[in-house]
């Protein structure tokens, strides 16, 4: 990968010469040490992240939507059992992550009270980049508000790579830089594609979900692109030495010994170029990262507008993910619990399960409803995914398991769905687990 090196060093070195290099200047906070507070295995804190309770009103919308009116209101327990949110590791109400934010909210208060370049970055957020950077064994890490922002930000300075090096012009089309993206790809990863091709700076190309054989063809039509994602990804990086960026949004604290994500789970943390990361989904948090050379960190903080543009995380939150970062390292049975689970939900429904993300394929949107209804009324918060989310007629349930959920919680889940399951439906429904 010496080649991009050599870019962004030439990218660095014209942003230098015009003065427009920036780094921020952390303002000194004494974070807290570490919480002693970890478990040996889940306590009554666990139950807080997947038991909610919903709104009557809005329970009564959701049962008639879609459905027959009968101009009654239908008498449902208002408690539910979430196997819809991304907190698969059960984080989001561990009593040390919850203490974290309350002891920082108390210090410091909750205002960051501006973006990272200015004045919203502290010693704190810099401790948390250096955690993400050993987790991912990466040289450097960038915080961002957001996961969305992150994607963002890699695509905006990926795509000042053309127009810097074509000083005072738009990059002539084979200056361009290529981008592979998988179909499926995540919306910030499109919509920031979408930005740049306007800005004229990359020409995109678009492969079949995660269909290698398509990419290797893309690829081959145009030998100076550099990009795409896992083992398959790798060898394909390796013949072409494009950069890999990878979005592990959901893979992060999930896979790998460690939690290290996806490339931790296939080995090939020394492949992956750059990968971007949420604390939303398995960390119970909240913000985005960037984890990635040293050079490609200083291109991004200064030309990524998502993360130049926007306030940066406050220090409840950012003390709040340190705390989960500690706790993912010394809870491991977490991580062994969620992929138990895994196993459990898959010997049950006899699915061949690849990831705690489980769609289960019902077809048109009134179906969909209609299986979103009867989970309601069987006391489980699965939300149907339509269009635009999935295609036309290929509808779903999307149900997502978490280490808080108990083994008694999954027995009920598939008995409630045990009408769309494979064997007792018609042969239009089928199951898959989502890749991570
Ligand atoms: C694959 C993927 N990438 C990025 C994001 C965005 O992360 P965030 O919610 O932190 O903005 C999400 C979450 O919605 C996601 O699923």
């Amino acid at each position: 990968m010496a080649q991009w090196d050599a870019l962004v060093d030439a990218v660095l070195a014209r942003l230098a010469s015009r003065n427009l290099l920036r780094a921020t200047r952390p303002i000194a906070l004494a974070p807290s040490p570490a919480p002693a507070e970890t478990f040996a295995g889940p306590g009554p804190w666990d139950r807080a992240a997947v038991e909610i309770q919903l709104d009557r009103a809005t329970l009564h919308q959701w049962l008639a939507e879609g459905g027959e009116a009968t101009g009654q209101e239908e008498e449902v327990d208002d408690k539910f059992i979430l196997f819809s949110g991304n907190d698969y590791m059960g984080l989001s109400s561990h009593p040390a992550i919850r203490k974290a934010a309350v002891k920082a909210a108390q210090e410091y208060g909750m205002g960051p009270r501006g973006s990272a370049l200015i004045c919203g970055y502290t010693t704190y957020h810099k401790l948390v980049e250096e955690s993400l950077a050993e987790l991912k064994k990466k040289e450097d890490c960038l915080l961002c508000p957001t996961g969305f922002s992150a994607n963002m930000a890699v695509m905006t300075a990926l795509g000042s790579v053309s127009s810097l090096l074509s000083v005072g012009r738009k990059p002539a089309e084979g200056e361009r830089i290529a981008v592979f993206s998988d179909a499926l790809n995540h919306a910030s990863i499109i919509d920031g594609i979408r930005l740049v091709e306007r800005q004229q700076e990359v020409v995109a190309f678009v492969y079949k979900h995660c269909d290698m054989h398509h990419l290797d063809l893309l690829l081959l039509f145009s030998m100076d692109g550099d990009f795409a994602p896992l083992p398959e990804l790798v060898k394909l990086r390796r013949k072409y030495g494009f950069l890999l960026v990878i979005d592990d949004a959901h893979g992060t604290l999930v896979c790998g010994e460690n939690g290290g994500g996806a490339p931790e789970l296939f080995g090939c943390e020394n492949d992956i170029d750059i990968s971007v990361g949420t604390l939303s989904k398995a960390a119970g948090c909240q913000g985005g990262f960037i984890v990635c050379s040293n050079r490609w960190k200083r291109l991004i903080q200064s030309r990524g507008r998502s993360f130049i543009f926007s306030t940066a995380l406050p220090v409840p939150v950012v003390a709040s993910v340190h705390a989960a970062l500690h706790v993912s390292k010394k809870e491991r049975w977490r991580r062994s619990v969620i992929w138990r689970h895994v196993q459990y939900f898959a010997s049950l429904t006899k699915l061949d399960l690849t990831s705690p993300i489980i769609s289960i394929v019902v077809g048109s949107e009134e179906a969909a409803l209609r299986a979103g209804r009867h989970m309601l009324r069987s006391g489980f918060h699965v939300t149907p995914i339509r269009p635009p989310t999935v295609p036309q007629n290929s509808c779903r349930l999307r149900i997502t398991l978490s280490a808080s959920h108990s083994l008694d919680d999954i027995k009920r889940l598939v008995d409630a769905l045990s009408p769309w399951l494979p064997d007792k439906h018609d042969e239009q429904t089928y199951v898959m687990a989502s890749k991570l």
